[in-house]
């Protein structure tokens, strides 16, 4: 469960980004943010992830306030969340099997399984052929589409993802909404932020627009 209570984020030095947003997203919930660029999206999903603390108001994720979680709680925080975010943050110096991996070694899966996991996830994304693969010799949306490996591989229960059919043409676009379509019908939370209203359509979901960082929510 993620709650929102009349909260207003800026940034030092800048105006008002979110204003009074208040929400609540149960768990297993689908749900888009939309709005125009600059409306406040990305800094939403920040301030959902716990990346981000509100300027006043109060973020509840699970039942732990975020504005009270010391800093050594966060990374047990962050294990509940896959996060794909725009600049997909991979590391170059790796393949794409090694950048997958890099979740389940941190959470201490290694070997056999940790290897089933990880060509089950890049099977999900089309890339399995690419295993051996360095990312810089990816398209851009296959790099996207091993961010997005490497968020689900490790199992979240929440999956957030910043524009992720951004740089997708259509065809792919459309598989990877009915991927994170099918991440929900087995219990994960998953929000995205999307300028593609055509792609969000045809599936049930919460819809949660920003307008200058003011919340509409349908
Ligand atoms: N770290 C930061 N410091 C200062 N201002 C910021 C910071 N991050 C974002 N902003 C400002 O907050 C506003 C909202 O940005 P945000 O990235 O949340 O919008 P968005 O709706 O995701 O936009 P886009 O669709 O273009 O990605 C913008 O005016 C941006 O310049």
């Amino acid at each position: 469960m993620i709650r929102f209570d009349q909260v207003n984020k800026r940034y030092p030095g800048s105006d008002e980004i979110l204003r009074d947003v208040s929400l609540e997203i149960a768990g297993g919930e689908l749900v888009f943010v939309t709005g125009h660029s600059g409306a406040g999206k990305s800094t939403l999903l920040k301030l959902m992830a716990g990346i981000e603390r509100p300027s006043s108001g109060t973020v509840l994720i699970g039942n732990q306030n975020i504005s009270k979680l010391r800093s050594r709680m966060l990374p047990y925080l962050r294990r509940k969340f896959g996060l794909i975010f725009q600049d997909h943050k991979l590391l170059y110096d790796r393949n794409c099997f090694e950048n997958v991996a890099l979740p389940l070694y941190i959470n201490g899966i290694t070997g056999h399984e940790a290897g089933r996991r990880i060509r089950a996830a890049l099977d999900k994304v089309g890339l399995l052929n690419k295993e051996k693969s360095m990312p810089i010799t990816l398209s851009g949306g296959e790099q996207q589409r091993l961010a997005i490996a490497r968020a689900v591989v490790s199992r979240p229960a929440i999956l957030i993802a910043d524009e992720p059919t951004g740089n997708l043409d259509e065809a792919y676009a459309k598989d990877i909404m009915r991927l994170f379509h099918a991440f929900q019908q087995v219990g994960v939370t998953v929000i995205i932020a999307t300028h593609d209203a055509h792609g969000i359509q045809n599936i049930p979901a919460k819809l949660l627009h920003l307008d200058h960082g003011k919340l509409t929510i349908s």
